[in-house]
C-alpha cells in the first residue's frame, strides 16, 4: 500500500479569512470568525467540531449558498459565484432530496435536463454509468421509496457527479444511516473517489468516519465558529475494513477526540 495525494498543480478550494455573522444589529452572531484553509486537487477534508460551531455555514460558504461577510473564496481560481455557474461544485446534502415521483436514473439525469440551453456543451458524465459504479445499476428504473436509505444517499452522491464537478461538498451525507450500513457508504464512497479524485470537503460528527476518508481533518471550535486545530491524517490508501484495526487509526482517534475534547472545555471556561 502506498500514500498518494493526488496535486495537480491546480489552486483547488481557497478559503482566505471567510467571516460570517447573522442575525440584526442588536443579536448578531458571529458564525464564522477568519477561517482560512485550502483543499488541493484531489484532496479529501473532513470538518468536524461540536454542535452550532459553523460547520455547514462555512460548507455553504463554499458552495455559494451563504455569502460571507468578510474575506474571499476561490474554486479552481475562480470566484465560488462563477464556479456555481460553471457546474465547478457538486453538493450532497444531509437527505438524499430526491423526487419522488421520478425514478432514480430520471433523478439522476434532472440537473442535466433543467437547463439543457445553459448546458449545451459542458462535460458531463453518463448518468446510467455514474449509477452503476455507485453499485445501482439494477436499480436505475426503480422510484426513491423502493429503495433503502443507503441506495438513496448513494444515488444522492451519483446525482452530484453528473457535471464532473473540480469539487464536491458534502454535509453529513450518512448521519441518517444506521452505522453497519453508513460504513459500506462510506468505503463505496473511498473506491469511487480513489477513481474520481475530487477535491472534497466533507462535514461529519463522527470521528472514525473522518479519519477514514480524509487526508486532513479540520477541528472546528464554537462561539465564534473558527478552526482550533488541522490534524493530518497520513494512513496509506486504498484504505479498508482492516484499516480501522490498526494502531496507526486508533492513535488518530485519540488525537481527534483529545482535540474535539479542547475546543468543548474551553467553550465551558
Ligand atoms: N440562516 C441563518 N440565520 C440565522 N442563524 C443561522 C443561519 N444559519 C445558521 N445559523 C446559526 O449559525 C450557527 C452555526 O450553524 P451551523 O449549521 O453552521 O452549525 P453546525 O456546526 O453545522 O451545526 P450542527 O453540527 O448542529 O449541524 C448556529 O447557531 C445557527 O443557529
Amino acid at each position: 500500500m502506498t500514500t498518494q495525494t493526488v496535486h495537480d498543480g491546480r489552486p483547488g478550494v481557497r478559503v482566505d479569512n471567510v467571516s460570517k455573522s447573522f442575525g440584526a444589529n442588536g443579536s448578531r452572531v458571529t458564525v464564522l470568525d477568519g477561517v482560512s484553509l485550502s483543499i488541493g486537487m484531489g484532496e479529501f477534508v473532513s470538518v468536524i467540531g461540536p454542535s452550532g460551531c459553523g460547520k455547514s455555514t462555512l460548507l455553504k460558504v463554499i458552495a455559494g449558498l451563504v455569502e460571507a461577510d468578510e474575506g474571499s473564496v476561490t474554486i479552481d481560481g475562480t470566484s465560488v459565484r462563477s464556479a456555481a455557474d460553471g457546474k465547478l461544485i457538486g453538493l450532497v446534502p444531509q437527505s438524499p432530496a430526491l423526487l419522488p415521483w421520478r425514478t432514480v436514473l430520471d433523478n439522476v439525469r434532472l440537473p442535466l435536463t433543467v437547463n439543457r440551453k445553459a448546458n449545451a456543451g459542458r462535460a458531463v458524465r453518463d448518468p446510467e454509468e455514474l449509477l452503476a459504479s455507485f453499485g445501482l445499476g439494477a436499480a436505475i428504473h426503480k422510484y426513491p421509496g423502493q429503495l433503502s436509505g443507503g441506495m438513496q444517499q448513494r444515488a444522492a452522491i451519483a446525482r452530484a457527479f453528473v457535471f464532473d464537478p473540480s469539487i464536491l461538498v458534502m454535509d453529513e451525507p450518512f448521519s441518517a444511516l444506521d452505522e453497519m450500513n453508513r460504513d459500506q457508504q462510506r468505503l463505496g464512497l473511498l473506491e469511487f473517489w480513489n477513481s474520481n479524485r475530487k477535491a472534497v470537503l466533507f462535514v461529519t460528527h463522527s470521528v472514525p468516519e473522518a479519519i477514514m476518508l480524509s487526508d486532513r481533518i479540520i477541528v472546528m471550535a464554537a462561539h465564534p465558529g473558527r478552526i482550533a486545530e488541522v490534524i493530518d491524517v497520513g494512513l496509506p490508501r486504498p484504505r479498508t475494513a482492516e484499516t480501522y484495526d490498526t494502531a496507526e487509526f486508533r492513535d488518530l482517534e485519540r488525537d481527534v477526540r483529545a482535540a474535539l475534547h479542547g475546543v468543548m472545555e474551553k467553550a465551558h471556561v
